[in-house]
């Protein structure tokens, strides 16, 4: 069974002829210069963004089309997590996070622990629109893993994150990952991508290669697509304690 699958998927400027396919257990990096459809891609694949053309183009869940999940279904199948962490309302964190609940008839199950898990305890009664920008992206990532979907999109979650933070969230992807589940999510760290365990690489809204890290990130591609030249130096590593 695949988890995730794109076939054919275009979105008119932004995203051409795109297929891929994630197995369950899938740890996936989605890279690409600025504008190169890596969040019009995560929204086409949460149903956000409708595909320019139907059949034989599609998006699949649990190889299930799109199309046949009814809207409650789709939020306990899979959670996505915008680009920019912005709330226009002062509601609290917890109610924010527990909006992961809604499709599970606001069961409030897990809300604790994903406060925890992402640091939030302390916030938890705090308005969620004066936190900090990497408070704020901790909020929307508890929202999503307690949502217990299996399927997750992520756009960038690392970019705002401190250190400390950005290794925890790698970790309980890992975790997620491990248990079975497939996360999606986009990236500017090369040097994180190379950890995953398969990347996608989008290049002016196509998709230019996908694969391992090490058979796909290869000095040649790194040069074409981003314009850098790549190194193998002994340099900072960064671990948990
Ligand atoms: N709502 C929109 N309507 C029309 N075009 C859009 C819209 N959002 C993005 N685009 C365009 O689609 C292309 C892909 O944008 P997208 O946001 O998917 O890129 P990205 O790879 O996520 O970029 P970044 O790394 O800067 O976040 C860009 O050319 C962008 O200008």
């Amino acid at each position: 069974m695949n988890a995730l699958t794109l076939k054919s998927a275009t979105v008119p400027g932004r995203l051409h002829d795109v297929s891929l396919s994630l197995p369950p257990g899938m740890f996936a990096g989605l890279i690409g210069p600025n504008g190169s459809g890596k969040s019009t891609l995560l929204q086409v694949a949460a149903g956000l963004i409708p595909l320019a053309t139907t059949f034989p183009a599609a998006v699949t869940w649990q190889n299930r089309p799109l199309s046949e999940i009814s809207f409650t279904e789709r939020g306990r199948l899979a959670a996505w997590i915008p680009q920019e962490a912005r709330f226009e309302f002062g509601f609290t964190v917890r109610s924010v996070v527990a909006q992961g609940r809604y499709a599970h008839g606001d069961d409030d199950l897990g809300i604790d622990a994903a406060l925890a898990q992402l640091d939030l305890t302390a916030l938890a009664d705090r308005p969620v629109n004066q936190l900090s920008g990497g408070e704020r992206q901790r909020v929307l990532l508890a929202r999503a893993l307690v949502t217990s979907a299996p399927i997750q999109l992520w756009d960038e979650p690392l970019s705002p994150l401190d250190p400390r933070h950005a290794l925890e969230v790698l970790a309980r992807a890992h975790h997620f990952t491990r248990a079975g589940g497939t996360l999606l999510m986009s990236l500017h760290d090369l040097r994180a991508a190379h950890c995953l365990d398969y990347v996608i690489v989008l290049d002016k809204g196509h998709l230019r290669a996908a694969g391992k890290p090490n058979d796909v990130l290869t000095h040649a591609l790194l040069l074409d697509v981003f314009g850098v030249r790549a190194h193998h130096l002994p340099g900072l590593t960064l671990e948990l304690p």
